[in-house]
This record gives structure tokens, C-alpha cells and sequence, in this order.
């Protein structure tokens, strides 16, 4: 079986000395050999403007010739077809017009031709290139699409024989396992839930499961993070000697570093280290996740958020190789860059809120249907899915890994009284989750606005149970869900023998296994009676004409009877106060 690849590649001439050229590609990252690459994308710069991203030891001769490995930016196999329709292969950097960013005083900024001449700015330098990838990883056959520019050489690298041993197949992938160390502060004095070595085993759990590997971790007692290198200068010090005696490729800090902190340890560390931090590796695990349209929009445009401080430097690997003469020309491109960003920004945006429209029709039909919505929120990995699956075999992906689930499904359940509602399962949560991620999965939390109950999922076994709830607790509050009403349900009971005293509140609580389904009734029931138990009993006659009120009853509310009658419909029903307060005038009309 062979494997279709296109190619955005810029014609000969039209690569900077030095820059690398980008190219996308339609199949797995992993399916090409692709040095110095793990199972994530994450390299300096990386996600939108791959060849950015090029890193100087590996630096092909400056001209035509384009490896693809490197600048291949990990795209799931559905995102890349869509992406035609989307238009997104006509995305080029090289393919903007004559306005190469703005500059101080708000003019367009025309490209350099005098200094630059390598770049063409005539438009339309990118073309389509497909090749063949053979069973055996090499390049079957390589055209350019009619676009009637010169042709250029895609020349697969070979790996390293030192290096065969590090491609492992992991989570059904192959992944490049990259050696990795992580860095964290303690904050004297901080209020935050997890303590240090927690939050560092936490992330690297989160390194693991975006296929790296992780060789040591260090922290420092800090009142507030250095705000020039996030950790002290002996500390840096100390990391680089460290990170050149455990020959580390990859260094991840515990929490989001400013642009210029990332810059500062870059610079620090060395250009063969790669630095990143927490929010980039959550990025790139939603981003190997993304399966659904909306999910890999929403993750590409946390990504592109998260990007587009952070391009600085990127260029100036122009300047080094022009030995100074180009002065400034690093600074016009980031001017270019972050103008390829803002477009793809608001390109993303426009797309999300079509598909955004759908889920929209969708909700609002499903809104039309008569039944209240349950969600399930927890920490990641607590169990969500499973438990859906148990209550109505959805068939959900449930995995002992972290972000397992990133789009929302919904399924009906029956209740021990009969009723019915739907059960919906959502994207799970973690500590010092990035705020760009919850502004661009806004939408599908939003689900969670919309439902008559909150089912808060724990997993009781974790060591860290209370610290996961806490933090559960605070995403909730910045989603402003605070007056839903709450269930807490202790999963995985099958696991643990915990002692119940040492666990502050539990009048409020449900004991299950999703697993062995231990207690799974007793939820059922517990749904029920808190559906109800939120709400208000009201006695109405709905006149035929307000029929719009027979509906809201039966989707937000518990109905126990419903009975045509001659003025209207009698209904005896428990609603939310709300709904409660607008059927008060027929309320009055049954007394
Ligand atoms: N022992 C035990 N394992 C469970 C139970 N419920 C879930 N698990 C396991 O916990 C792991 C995570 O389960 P998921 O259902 O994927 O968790 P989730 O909350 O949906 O996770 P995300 O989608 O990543 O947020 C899986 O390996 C499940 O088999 C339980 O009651 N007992
Ligand atoms: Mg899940």
C-alpha cells in the first residue's frame, strides 16, 4: 500500500538562503522518516510556518533542494483532505502580495527585492507537488502539479542507524521518542493546588503522552518566576550543564513562558535544545488528538494564539547567514509571519463559525426534543467515557491516557422512572489548562451551559483526587456554570480502599466503578432525584396556544403527567425556577 503525498513547495529560487521550505503533507507525520522529529510537532516555531521552524545544524545548502521531512507540520489524515476545500494548499507564505507588513508608521512594508532577490514575490510561487510514499518509507515517484514551475527534488533523509532505535510505535504511532527534561518553580508561599513534584510528574505524564521521554526534571524555590528566564541565572547554568551531560534535545518549563522567556532560554540553552513549555505540549496533544473538523480548527487556532507573540528570532538566522548585511530584515519578516498568521487567524475563525453553525442546528434540534441534558466534566483520564459507555454503549474512546476525548458526544439514557435524558461527555480538564484552549473550545463548553444537571466525574484512586477536583472546580467557575446544579460521582471505586472520613464532603456524593459498574443504579437513581430536586413542582394549564411552554416543560423539567384537556394541556411537572416564574400566570389560571 502506498500513500499519497501533497506537497506545498516553493519554486527553485524562492526558498531564502537557508530558510527550509514548507511543505504539507496528507498522511501521518510519522509515515516519513523524519530526523530530529518526535511523535509531537513540537519545534521551535512550529505548527503553522514549518519552515520557520528550520534548525541551523541541519540547515540544507542554500538553494532549490527541499527536504520534506522536517517541515511537515503533523496533520491528522481528515484534516488534510478537508483541507483542500478550505483552500488551505493555496496558503503560502511566499504567495502574499507586495505588502510585506506594516511598518512603524503603519505603511506597507514592500519586500526588499534588492537585498532579498531570492524571494519572489509575484505571487503564486507555491505549487502542488505530489509524490508516492512506498511501502517501504521511500519516495516512489515524485511530479509537480501543473503549475509550470521548475521542478524540485524531495530527497528523503536517511535515518541515522543511532537513531532507528529511538522510533517507537506508541499510542499506534510512530513517534521519534525525544530525550526531554523538564523544568518547574516552587512558588514560596503559593496558593496553587499541586505541589511542585506533583505538577512536574503530571507533566511528565502529559511529555509521555505526546511521545517523548523524559530523562530528569529539576526545580527551584522561587517567591515569583524570573521574568527575563522564568528560573535564576545559576539555575540556567546549572540546566545547561545538565542538558548537555544527559544530551537532552528537548527542555519543557511546568508553566507558559513569555515570549521573551522563551527567547532567553533558546538563547541560553543553545540552538540544538528545544524549549518549550507547558501550554505548547497541551497544544500539541490536542493537536495529535484532533479528530473532528471543529476540534482541529479550535486546537489550530489555540496554536496560532499561542504563536503569534512568540515569533521573534525566528528570522534571524537570515541575518547570521547574510552576515549582518541584511540588517533588519529579521524583523520585517516576523512583520511578514505574524501578518500569514493573523490571516490564517481570522481564515480559522470564519471556518469555525460555519461548522460552529451546524453544531448549532444540531443543538437546537436536539433543544426541540423534550429531554433534559446531563454533563459529564472531570479531570482528564477520570473515567468520563467509560461511564457514558456503561450507561448507554456508546462506544466512546475511553483510554488510560490524558485528553483521550476533545469533541462532546451526547447520548440518551433511560432514568428508573422512565424518563429519559441525554448524557453528554466533554473534553476533559487538567491544571493551568491553556487560556487559549478554553477560549477556542468555548463552543463545546458551551454544551455545558445548556444542560439541566453538572455530573462532576472524580477519579477516586488518584493519589491527587482532591487537588484534580479543585482544579475541575475552577474551570467550572470561568465557565460561569456555577448556578447549574451538581452531582459528584467517585469513579473507580473497584481500585481504591479509601477512607471516607478523610474526604471532606460526602452528603453529596455517588459511588461508582464505570468499569466493573459497582453503583451504576444508584447513579441513575441519584440523576433522577437531582434533576428534580433542582427544581420547582408546578400544577399548569398551558392553553393550546402557548404550546411553546408544553415543549420547554418537557426539556428542561421532569413531567409526571400530561393530559389534553378542553382550555389547553394539563401539566404536573418539576421545572426549573426559571421556567417556574414564566408558567406563574397559568399556574393561576389552574388554581
Ligand atoms: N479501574 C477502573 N478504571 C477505570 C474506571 N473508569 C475508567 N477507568 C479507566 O480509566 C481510563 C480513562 O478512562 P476514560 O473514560 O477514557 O477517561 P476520560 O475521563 O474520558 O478521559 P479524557 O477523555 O482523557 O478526559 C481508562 O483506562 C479506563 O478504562 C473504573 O471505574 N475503574
Ligand atoms: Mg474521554
Amino acid at each position: 500500500m502506498a500513500f499519497e503525498a501533497v506537497a506545498l513547495l516553493p519554486s527553485a529560487g524562492n526558498c531564502p538562503a537557508g530558510a527550509q521550505a514548507p511543505a504539507r503533507c496528507s498522511f501521518p507525520l510519522s509515515k516519513l522518516s523524519k530526523p530530529r522529529s518526535s511523535g509531537s510537532s513540537l519545534h521551535r516555531g512550529c505548527f503553522l510556518l514549518p519552515y520557520l521552524s528550520h534548525r541551523s545544524s541541519t540547515s540544507p545548502a542554500a538553494g532549490p533542494s527541499t527536504t520534506a521531512q522536517e517541515s511537515v507540520p503533523a496533520f491528522s489524515e481528515g484534516e488534510e483532505e478537508e483541507g483542500h476545500a478550505l483552500g488551505l494548499p493555496s496558503f503560502n507564505p511566499y504567495d502574499t502580495h507586495d505588502e510585506y507588513g506594516d511598518d512603524e508608521n503603519g505603511y506597507p512594508v514592500d519586500i526588499d527585492h534588492e537585498h532579498y532577490p531570492n524571494i519572489d514575490d509575484r505571487g503564486g510561487n507555491g505549487g502542488l507537488a505530489s509524490y508516492t510514499i512506498a511501502d517501504n518509507g521511500s519516495f516512489a515517484s515524485h511530479t509537480l502539479a501543473d503549475t509550470g514551475r521548475p521542478k524540485v527534488d524531495i530527497q528523503p533523509e536517511i535515518k541515522p542507524i543511532e537513531d532507528i532505535d529511538r522510533f517507537k510505535i506508541q499510542h499506534g504511532r510512530e513517534v521519534f521518542v525525544e530525550r526531554t527534561y523538564l523544568v518547574g518553580i516552587e512558588r514560596k508561599g503559593s496558593a496553587s493546588l499541586f505541589g511542585i513534584t506533583d505538577s512536574l510528574e503530571e507533566l511528565a505524564q502529559l511529555a509521555d503522552t505526546a511521545g517523548l521521554n523524559v530523562v530528569g526534571s529539576t526545580y527551584q524555590k522561587l517567591d515569583h518566576p524570573n521574568p527575563r528566564t522564568y528560573i535564576g541565572s545559576g539555575k540556567v547554568a546549572e540546566l545547561r550543564t545538565e542538558v548537555r551531560a544527559l544530551d537532552v534535545e528537548t527542555v519543557i518549563f511546568d508553566d507558559e513562558l513569555s515570549p521573551g522567556q522563551l527567547r532567553n532560554l533558546e538563547k541560553a540553552l543553545g540552538n540544538e535544545v528545544r524549549v518549550c513549555d507547558r501550554t505548547a505540549l497541551i497544544l500539541d496533544i490536542f493537536s495529535q488528538r484532533a479528530a473532528t473538523r471543529e476540534a482541529t480548527l479550535q486546537v489550530e487556532l489555540a496554536q496560532m494564539e499561542y504563536q503569534l507573540p512568540r515569533l521573534t528570532k525566528m528570522w534571524s538566522h537570515l541575518e547570521r547567514q547574510a552576515g549582518g548585511m541584511v540588517k533588519g530584515m529579521g524583523e520585517k519578516q516576523i512583520e511578514v509571519d505574524k501578518r500569514i498568521i493573523r490571516s490564517r487567524i481570522a481564515l480559522l475563525r470564519k471556518e469555525l463559525d460555519s461548522v460552529r453553525g451546524h453544531r448549532q442546528q444540531y443543538r437546537d434540534r436536539r433543544g426541540s426534543v423534550p429531554i433534559p441534558v446531563v454533563s459529564l466534566v472531570g479531570y482528564t483520564n477520570a473515567g468520563k467515557s467509560t461511564l457514558l459507555n456503561r450507561l448507554s454503549g456508546a462506544g466512546v474512546l475511553a483510554e488510560d491516557r490524558l485528553f483521550a476525548t476533545l469533541d462532546p458526544t451526547t447520548r440518551k439514557i433511560e432514568l428508573p422512572n422512565g424518563n429519559q435524558c441525554l448524557l453528554t461527555d466533554t473534553v476533559g480538564f487538567i491544571q493551568k489548562l491553556p487560556t487559549q484552549l478554553v477560549a477556542s473550545f468555548r463552543a463545546t463548553l458551551e454544551e455545558i451551559n445548556d444542560s439541566s444537571l453538572i455530573v462532576h466525574v472524580v477519579d477516586i484512586s488518584h493519589p491527587l483526587c482532591k487537588e484534580q477536583m479543585g482544579a475541575v472546580d475552577n474551570v467550572l467557575a470561568d465557565l460561569n456554570v456555577g448556578h447549574i446544579p451538581k452531582l459528584v460521582v467517585w469513579n473507580k471505586i473497584d481500585r481504591t480502599s479509601f477512607n471516607i472520613s478523610e474526604v471532606d464532603d460526602t452528603s453529596n456524593v455517588v459511588r461508582i466503578s464505570a468499569l466493573t459498574g459497582d453503583g451504576i443504579d444508584a447513579f441513575c437513581k441519584a440523576i433522577q432525584d437531582k434533576l428534580k430536586d433542582s427544581m420547582v413542582w408546578v400544577d399548569v394549564l398551558v392553553p393550546y396556544d402557548k404550546g411553546e411552554f408544553v415543549d420547554s416543560v418537557h426539556r428542561l423539567g421532569v413531567v409526571e403527567s400530561m393530559e389534553y384537556v378542553e382550555d389547553g394541556i394539563a401539566l404536573r411537572a418539576h421545572v426549573p425556577l426559571r421556567l417556574s416564574q414564566q408558567l406563574q400566570p397559568m399556574r393561576q389560571a389552574m388554581d
